[in-house]
C-alpha cells in the first residue's frame, strides 16, 4: 500500500467553500469573480514558489447542496435512490469541471479526484470515513495540483450520505501529513456572538455559543460542524474570507487559526 506521507514535503490543503465559489442561493451558479479571484490567488502563490505542493477542495455552495437537500439527502440521512446520487455527484462534477477549467487557465496542473469513486463509510452514517490516499499523494508527486470536493459517499447500512469537503479536508491533512489548512469562506473568520473574528480556537466549548449553522442551504453542519473537525488536526488550520487567500498562500496567519 502507498504511503501517503513518505518522503515528499508536507503538503498545503485549501478548501474553497462553497458559498465562497457559488452563489449560494441560486441552483447551479458560479459566483464568477469569487472563483476568478481564488484562482488568480492559487496561481500566482504557485507560480511564485510560496507554496510547492497543494490539494485543493471545494465544497457544493448551490450546485451540491440545492440538489442534496431536494432528495433529503445529508451527512447523516442517506439514500438508495440511484437518482439521487446521479444528481448530486453530477452536481458536484459540474461544479468541480468549472473549478479545474479555471485552474488550468492559469496554468495551475489541476486534475479531478472524486470523492465518491474512492470513499466509504464503512460503520455507518456515524462511522469514520475512509478515504483512500493513494492516488491524491502519487498525484501530488507527479507535480499535479489534486482537485477533491464534497461528494456522495457509500455509507453501510445507508447507501449513500454526502461527505463535505471540510471531512475530506481532515483526511487530507491527517494522511498527508498536511503543513497547513486553510478554509475560506464568506466570513472573515469564525465570529463571535458580537460579529467579531476570533483570532484562535483551542477547544470547542469556549465558542459553541457563538457557533450557529450555516445562513443558507447546508447539509453538512455549516460553521460549527467546520470547528469541530479542524480541531483535531495535527497543522494548524486557519478560517478566513476570500479577502485573505493571498496572505494565508504566503505563509501568513489569516482570519481564525484554529489548532
Ligand atoms: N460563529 C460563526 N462565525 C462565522 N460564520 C458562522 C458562524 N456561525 C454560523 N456561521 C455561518 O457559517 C457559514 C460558513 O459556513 P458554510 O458551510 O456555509 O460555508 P462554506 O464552507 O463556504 O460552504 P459549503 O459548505 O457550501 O462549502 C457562514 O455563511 C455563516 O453564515
Ligand atoms: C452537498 C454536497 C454534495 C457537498 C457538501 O460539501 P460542503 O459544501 O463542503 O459541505
Amino acid at each position: 500500500m502507498t504511503d501517503a506521507r513518505a518522503g515528499s514535503d508536507p503538503p498545503v490543503v485549501l478548501k474553497l467553500g462553497g458559498s465562497l465559489i457559488t452563489k449560494k442561493d441560486r441552483p447551479e451558479t458560479l459566483d464568477e469573480a469569487s472563483l476568478d479571484a481564488a484562482c488568480d490567488a492559487v496561481a500566482d502563490a504557485l507560480a511564485a514558489g510560496d507554496i510547492d505542493r497543494l490539494v485543493v477542495v471545494h465544497g457544493g455552495g448551490s450546485f451540491g447542496h440545492h440538489h442534496a437537500s431536494e432528495h433529503g439527502v445529508s451527512t447523516t440521512e442517506g439514500t438508495r435512490d440511484a437518482e439521487a446520487v446521479a444528481a448530486i455527484h453530477g452536481a458536484m462534477k459540474r461544479l468541480n469541471a468549472r473549478v479545474l477549467e479555471r485552474l488550468r487557465e492559469r496554468g495551475v496542473p489541476a486534475v479531478p479526484v472524486h470523492p465518491l469513486s474512492l470513499a466509504a463509510r464503512a460503520d455507518g452514517a456515524d462511522g469514520d470515513l475512509d478515504l483512500p490516499l493513494g492516488s491524491t499523494a502519487t498525484l501530488l508527486g507527479e507535480g499535479f495540483v489534486p482537485v477533491l470536493h464534497g461528494d456522495g459517499v457509500a455509507t453501510a447500512g445507508d447507501g449513500v450520505t454526502v461527505v463535505s469537503g471540510d471531512e475530506l479536508v481532515v483526511e487530507l491533512a491527517t494522511g498527508l501529513g498536511a503543513r497547513r489548512v486553510g478554509v475560506c469562506s464568506t466570513v472573515p473568520g469564525v465570529l463571535d456572538s458580537d460579529g467579531e473574528v476570533i483570532r484562535e480556537i483551542d477547544a470547542f466549548a469556549a465558542v459553541a455559543d457563538a457557533l450557529g449553522a450555516s445562513d443558507a442551504t447546508d447539509v453538512s453542519g455549516g460553521m460549527a460542524a467546520k470547528v469541530r473537525e479542524l480541531l483535531g488536526l495535527d497543522a494548524p488550520a486557519y478560517v478566513f474570507g476570500g479577502e485573505d487567500l493571498v496572505p494565508f498562500l504566503r505563509g501568513e496567519d489569516a482570519g481564525t487559526r484554529i489548532d
